[in-house]
């Protein structure tokens, strides 16, 4: 596998038209698309995306060229790919992706996927060998079917009143298992992988597939899909490997073959759906319950994916909540280029469950996924040592395309050297032969034989002087024994002599030897007679400017003991001086100190006195404000009485004036208005300070004592005819009072 790039989930939005149910029921479309852009509305919220097909945006024949196309060319490199309709139920998937068997489907992504693939194999088919496999799967109460399997889904069963298509399911057959392989890839068990070569197979694999699909009426979708499908498409590809390699003439060199293998998943996903809008009940409000548990564990997987944080914090990716979501745990977040289609209805009536899947479409934007081209490691490994081949075979050739010129010129050196080498082994043998004119002999101590080597121009001749051979020498003729004498005394006469050359040889090699170690001693001796004779006249001028410099110093002792007494003298006076002044510093400092500290302690009694005044002054303010308040109050009750005072006066004048006109009847209301007027007095004054009384206790209850004696003195006065004047007085003065 090559290393992988980061791509995001791509998502496409798919408004599909009101459809002839909503119209009937009064429906407007709540769902706007902003001009010109891939971007929605719907109430206050606006969302945006890859691409908006329908209502407004792009034309959705557009939709498979922009979002699918590019995928499908993917899948030739070697990637794998993965296309998902998503939406609440009866918003269009199926009829977008194709998986039904209507004739709406026939315009669906996957016919044109199909073509796409058939079309593009034509093309390259000269190059390249495919194999195309086909499956088709799904998912059913949490429980994965082969809808291409015939004999365990049995032939569809004619459709209840509900429109219901059920299978059977042959028992003993064992079901499919969601397995993952060593490297991380999620394969299924025991399905049926069908091979296909021709158009027309494959899409009678997909009708054969959608027919055996479970499906449903609701109220919402008369022909509901009760289960998550998934088509998958296998591209496997054999490629003959071309070098161009400049060198070679023939660019079309065969390399080998790379073998690609890739998987496109075609997914149309059960549609989220609501018990009460769909009116389900029994086994369709099972299936719901199943759709809707499907669905929100993929919910919770693009959740997990979609969240930048949460993905860089490493938080668990629940892919095996939910069989749907591990079959599609490499197309989210793994190893896949996937495109999403989320499916809405423009429909008022559908606006929150529209407004649901925008949001969890708009989640699975930030999917970031790791496709890589699929391809077979082998053919991989093979390829890697191929390029090493060509890179190689390129070096070759550059070497082997050294200039002619160069070539030539080490040829002749060749030849050359070789000539030399002639010759001197021409010169070699001239020498030996030489060397073995003169002739010589050698002993071979440890056999005990003597070798004779006599040469003889270029024949050489060997005799062993042996003492079993002495026979053979005795039995020559006197002649040839004469010879032979003449011979060995020769060749002692010769041994001699070259055991005197050698040793004679050896002496003048050791002379050689003693006399250039002589030499070189004679050398290395000057050397370091100049050597050490140059460090003696260093360490002589040394010695001469240190004695200078002893000298040098003595005269300066000398001169510091003359001056010294003189000195020792002044020194003490300024001592004396230093010391007496820091003394009266020191006792200035103590003096500041005793000082700083009396001040302090002045201060704090002077602010303990100040705060005794300023608390002293807080308890006056407060008795003048209590004064003030007195005074306040009694103020308020001189003014009251003041007042009441002035009504009495006036009802007395009153009455007196009216007993003036008539004096018997006079007395008696005079003592009547009297008591009203105690009995008012007396009420308010008891109002103010006791409480109130009645009219008719007066007398008995009144503590204080002044009013009754007033009541009595009152009818005492005026019976013993005292002036009016008086009386007045006397009434004024009871209400000051
Ligand atoms: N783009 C469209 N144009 C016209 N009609 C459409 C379009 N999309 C869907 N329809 C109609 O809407 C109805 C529901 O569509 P479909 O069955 O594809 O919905 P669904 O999302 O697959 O529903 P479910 O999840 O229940 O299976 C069908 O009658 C279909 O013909």
């Amino acid at each position: 596998m090559e290393a992988s790039e980061i791509c995001s989930v791509k998502v496409a939005l798919h408004i599909r038209p009101l459809i002839a149910d909503e119209r009937q029921q009064g429906c407007i479309e709540c769902v706007s698309v902003t001009p010109s852009k891939p971007q929605v509305q719907i109430g206050s919220h606006a969302f945006t995306f890859d691409y908006v097909y329908g209502n407004g945006g792009s034309p959705s024949v557009d939709m498979f060229e922009e979002c699918v196309a590019p995928l499908v060319e993917g899948l030739f490199q070697g990637y794998n790919a993965t296309v998902l309709a998503y939406g609440q139920t009866g918003s269009g998937k199926t009829y977008t992706m194709g998986t039904g068997y209507n004739d709406n489907c026939r315009s669906g992504l996957i016919p044109q996927v199909m073509n796409a693939f058939f079309n593009k194999i034509e093309t390259l088919k000269h190059q390249t060998e495919f194999q195309l496999r086909v499956s088709f799967v799904e998912i059913l109460k949490e429980e994965v079917r082969d809808l291409l399997d015939m004999v365990s889904m049995g032939k569809p069963e004619t459709s209840n009143s509900n429109g219901h298509s059920g299978k059977v399911t042959v028992p003993g057959k064992s079901p499919i298992q969601i397995r993952e392989t060593s490297n991380g890839v999620i394969t299924l068990s025991g399905i049926t992988e069908v091979p296909v070569s021709t158009l027309h197979d494959m899409s009678s694999y997909l009708e054969q597939g959608s027919l055996s699909r479970a499906t449903g009426s609701t109220n919402m979708n008369n022909q509901s899909s009760r289960s998550h499908a998934i088509f998958t498409i296998t591209l496997q590809q054999m490629r003959k490997l071309h070098s161009g390699s400049p060198i070679n003439d023939s660019s079309d060199e065969d390399m080998g073959e790379e073998y690609l293998s890739a998987k496109l998943h075609l997914v149309d996903l059960a549609g989220s759906e609501r018990a009460k809008r769909t009116g389900s009940d029994g086994v369709r409000l099972k299936e719901g319950i199943h759709i809707n548990k499907g669905l929100l564990a993929l919910g919770n997987v693009i959740s997990a994916l979609g969240d930048e944080k949460k993905r860089k914090e490493g938080v668990h990716v629940p892919y095996r909540d939910s069989k749907l979501t591990r079959l599609l745990q490499d197309s989210l977040g793994g190893n896949s280029k996937t495109v999403m289609i989320a499916c809405i209805s423009p429909a008022d009536i559908n606006a929150e469950e529209t407004l649901n899947t925008l949001k969890y479409a708009n989640r699975a934007r930030n999917i970031q996924n790791k496709p890589v081209v699929n391809q077979d490691f082998i053919s991989n490994e093979m390829q890697q040592l191929r390029q090493q081949l060509k890179y190689l075979q390129a070096e070759l050739c550059f070497q082997g395309g050294v200039p002619a010129d160069e070539v030539r010129v080490l040829k002749e050196r060749i030849a050359w050297l070789e000539s030399t080498n002639e010759d001197l082994y021409r010169e070699l043998h001239e020498y030996r032969s030489r060397c073995a004119f003169v002739g010589r002999c050698e002993i071979d101590e440890p056999d005990g034989h003597i070798y004779l080597m006599k040469t003889d121009g270029l024949e050489r001749r060997f005799q062993s002087l042996d003492s079993s051979d002495h026979s053979l020498v005795g039995s020559l003729s006197g002649e040839d024994s004469r010879e032979t004498d003449e011979a060995a005394k020769e060749l002692e006469h010769v041994l001699f002599q070259n055991t005197m050359d050698k040793e004679m040889n050896e002496l003048n090699k050791h002379l050689e030897q003693k006399e250039s170690e002589m030499k070189l001693i004679a050398v290395d001796t000057e050397t370091l007679k100049q050597h050490f004779g140059k460090k003696i006249l260093e360490l002589e001028e040394e010695k001469r400017k240190v004695q200078e410099e002893r000298d040098r110093l003595f005269h300066e002792v000398e001169n510091l003991a003359a001056n010294s007494d003189g000195l020792a003298h002044k020194t003490q006076d300024v001592r004396g001086q230093k010391l007496k002044a820091l003394e009266a510093q020191v006792q200035l400092q103590h003096k500041m100190k005793q000082e700083a500290e009396q001040f302090r302690q002045w201060k704090a009694s002077r602010e303990k006195e100040l705060l005794q005044l300023k608390k002293e002054g807080r308890k006056n303010e407060y008795e003048r404000h209590k004064l003030e308040a007195l005074n306040q109050r009694q103020k308020m009750v001189l003014q009251r009485k003041t007042e009441e005072a002035t009504m009495a006066t006036k009802r007395l004048k009153e009455l007196l004036e009216a007993r003036k006109s008539s004096p018997r009847d006079n007395s008696e209301l005079l003592s009547r208005s009297m008591g009203t007027v105690n009995g008012d007095v007396g009420e308010r004054e008891n109002g103010d300070t006791h409480g109130s009384h009645g009219e008719g206790d007066r007398g008995e209850s009144r503590s204080g004592g002044g009013a009754i004696d007033f009541d009595r003195r009152n009818d005492t006065m005026i019976s013993s005819g005292m002036d009016e004047k008086n009386l007045l007085n006397r009434t004024f003065m009871w209400t000051i009072r």
